[in-house]
């Protein structure tokens, strides 16, 4: 009930379309029930001196029901759409907040089934459930008023089955199907993780022998899929009989009436085709139920709190190339690892111009240090501060626009070679030409049937892996930063490949440069060489 009422309170901006909706709905059904009685009664009943105004109001009421149904889709629809819209926006707004963080971690699969399926569930419980109830509500009492205006008996019949059929039936089986969507949910992640992992990790399964083995998996998640699949359509297809059973009976019942009452025998006929909008409502239990444990989802990413906020309000001044990094007593954990230290008491000074190489064991936190220094997280204790100040007190977009992150995995984006290097900023050709000429990416990039302006995404890069590599730092070149992190750039690459980059660093780079590497051969360039495990990282 609280998820429904904060539902209710998020899209309260929206609810004159929701009424609007559902005051065309219930008007557009009014109008039906109408036409569908006076067209009984006069094939029924026909009297010679009313053909034409009883034509007349046919009519009438065909055009009103064409209008109303227009309303009730249009504003119904206008409602799903703006709700998918303002969530969405106001998710990936809260998501920069997090973010990088929030991506950091090993959920993020989870966190974008939230951002797509999830947001759709919400749009479906939308406009499955408030508008069909409180349509079916409205409807109810209309038609038992009118029934019950022949006979309090036949009115009476009349809300009792529409209660049955809309309300108690629906209701009942979703206490029974409530526990087997969040399962079958489970199952439906699981089975296409499986999948997606046995398609992918092919080459490493068939290297191993581990295909059948791999097989197998994904047959067990499947059958379990498919075992909560049926569960819920058996379920799901014996509420359909029922209510048929339900519909059989009840018209039995009120024709019986209609005889025993003496009333005109096309109200029995009438009868059966006045449950459009109960019907409707038996789909309801599968629309809430997800609809619910969507909105649930949705409502915990929004509550999460950034693990950093932006409270600063000193900026770095962009011009200087002298600058200063210190490290002072630094101690921190994850905040998902709590008990895991990665950092007791770090300390490090990095003055530029330089380059200073970052080495030590894999898994002690050379790279967590660069994420403190970027502000992906804050330590626990201690500070970082840039030329004296703490970077707490500037402005995450000035930290984050002094620096240059280059990481193992470069990042494409979709868009032309051009916009990747670019970003969509303004640069002298010559200039992206120069720099293209000293990661020698310029005649790789010609060679191309469309050169600078080729198409490339993550999906379709044309490039090796160490010539993206050499297109990341050339964008890295392009926008000027005091301090460049460069997280094993060249640990994939051939020694070629790694001299080009490390050469163009040291030619093209004057500020402050922190290489974390593996690799011997690059720490020839490195002014000074940094044992992280001496510093304050975690020892094993
Ligand atoms: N987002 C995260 N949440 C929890 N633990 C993490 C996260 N990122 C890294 N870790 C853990 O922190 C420790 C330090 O990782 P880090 O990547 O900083 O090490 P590293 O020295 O750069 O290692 P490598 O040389 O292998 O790249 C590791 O044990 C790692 O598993």
């Amino acid at each position: 009930m609280t998820l429904i009422l904060r539902l209710l309170k998020e899209t309260h901006h929206l609810n004159r379309y929701l009424l609007l909706s559902i005051i065309s709905a219930s008007l557009c059904t009014i109008f039906q029930f109408s036409l569908l009685l006076l067209t009984l009664r006069a094939l029924i009943q026909p009297t010679a001196n009313q053909l034409w105004p009883m034509l007349a109001i046919i009519l009438g009421l065909g055009l009103l029901i064409g209008i109303t149904r227009y309303g009730e889709q249009y504003s119904g629809h206008y409602v799903a759409f703006k709700i998918l819209s303002d969530f969405r926006i106001r998710l990936y707004r809260h998501l920069i907040t997090l973010a990088p963080a929030r991506l950091d971690d090993h959920h993020s699969s989870q966190l974008l089934k939230t951002i797509t399926q999830d947001i759709n569930a919400i749009e479906v419980f939308y406009a499955h459930t408030i508008t069909p109830i409180a349509t079916a509500m409205i409807i109810l009492i209309f038609q038992g008023v009118v029934f019950g205006h022949y006979a309090i008996w036949l009115g009476l019949t009349a809300v009792i089955s529409y209660l049955l059929i809309g309300l108690l039936l629906p209701w009942g089986y979703a206490r029974l199907i409530a526990p087997v969507t969040p399962r079958l949910a489970k199952a439906d992640r699981q089975n296409q993780k499986t999948i997606t992992e046995l398609i992918s990790n092919q080459f490493v399964l068939q290297q191993h022998g581990l295909t059948n083995w791999a097989q197998k998996q994904a047959n067990q998640t499947n059958a379990t899929y498919a075992a909560g699949y049926r569960q819920k359509a058996n379920l799901q297809s014996q509420q359909t009989v029922v209510i048929t059973l339900f519909l059989t009976i009840t018209t039995a019942t009120f024709g019986w009436l209609v005889i025993k009452t003496h009333q005109p025998i096309w109200l029995a006929i009438l009868f059966p085709l006045t449950f459009q909008r109960f019907l409707s409502l038996a789909n309801l239990p599968g629309a809430l139920s997800n609809g619910l444990a969507a909105s649930k989802a949705i409502f915990n990413l929004l509550d999460e709190k950034p693990d950093i906020n932006d409270n600063g309000t000193q900026t770095l001044s962009t011009g200087q190339s002298a600058i200063q990094v210190v490290a002072n007593n630094l101690n921190f954990t994850y905040p998902k690892r709590p008990t895991d230290r990665i950092l007791a008491h770090f300390n490090l000074t990095a003055v530029s111009p330089k380059i200073i190489g970052l080495i030590g064991k894999s898994g002690t936190g050379k790279s967590t240090f660069l994420k403190l220094l970027m502000r992906w997280y804050d330590p626990q204790s201690g500070t970082i501060t840039i030329d004296g100040t703490p970077i707490q007190n500037l402005t995450l977009a000035s930290l984050r626009q002094s620096i240059n992150y280059m990481a193992q995995e470069p990042i494409i984006l979709e868009g032309t070679v051009w916009d990747n290097l670019t970003l969509g900023k303004s640069f002298p050709e010559a200039k992206i030409n120069d720099l293209l000429t000293s990661v020698r990416m310029k005649t790789v990039v010609d060679r191309l049937e469309h050169g600078l302006d080729t198409p490339i995404s993550p999906r379709s890069n044309p490039f090796s892996a160490g010539e993206t590599q050499r297109l990341s730092l050339v964008r890295a070149l392009l926008y000027p930063s005091q301090i460049l992190l460069l997280d094993e750039p060249t640990s994939n690459l051939d020694s070629i490949n790694e001299a080009i980059i490390l050469k163009t660093v040291k030619k093209h780079y004057h500020g402050l440069v922190l290489l974390v590497t593996h690799r011997k051969s690059s720490l020839a360039i490195c002014d000074q060489v940094l044992d992280v495990g001496s510093l304050g990282a975690k020892a094993d």
